[in-house]
């Protein structure tokens, strides 16, 4: 298996811009709270490790993975953000409940960049169990909301240099 034995959040050879002139929101869901309050530490600990200031680091809950689109939206809409990051655990559940969540966000999300011409990250972890997901929400995997941060960052900076507007 590919990430049989990865670190999936070593950036040690990867370059991550200063995150100091950049304001974030990251929307976090409510399900499965033990591991998306993990993925939000790991997320904030490592915009703030880049230079991201406090005040400029907004947080907003949703109830569940599937209203992840929406509360970016809102956020997008009506704040001075320069990338979202998303966050959530879809855990497999006994019915096809799963499939329709994961596509639906994943589609939400890259639709929503588009829409407001910013970064819109997916932080998701898609699960087939418990323990998958906290492998990846500070275990042996690493941390989805450090490398969600490390992207937001990347790209936020992507777009000033090229100094796209929408
Ligand atoms: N089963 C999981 C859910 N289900 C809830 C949905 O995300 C949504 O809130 C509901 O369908 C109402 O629109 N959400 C997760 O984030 N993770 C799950 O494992
Ligand atoms: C993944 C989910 O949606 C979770 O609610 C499990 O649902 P179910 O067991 O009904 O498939």
């Amino acid at each position: 298996m590919a990430t049989q034995l990865k670190n999936l959040s070593d950036f040690s050879n990867v370059t991550i811009p200063d995150a100091s002139p950049y304001r974030f929101a990251i929307v976090v869901a409510q399900w499965n709270a033990e591991i998306t309050n993990a993925l939000l530490t790991g997320a904030y600990n490592f915009l703030q490790n880049k230079g991201a200031l406090e005040e400029n680091i907004l947080v907003i809950e949703v109830p569940g993975s599937f209203e992840l689109t929406s509360g970016a939206d809102m956020a997008l809409t009506s704040q001075k953000i320069d990338a979202v990051i998303c966050l959530g655990c879809v855990i497999q559940g006994e019915t096809r409940h799963f499939d329709f969540i994961c596509n639906a966000v994943a589609n939400g999300i890259t639709q929503l960049a588009i829409k407001h011409g910013k970064p819109a990250i997916f932080g998701v972890l898609t699960t087939d169990n418990q323990e998958q997901a906290q492998d990846r929400a500070g275990g042996k995997h690493g941390n989805k909301g450090e490398e969600a941060a490390a992207t937001a960052i990347q790209m936020a900076d992507l777009k000033n240099r090229l100094n796209f507007k929408h």
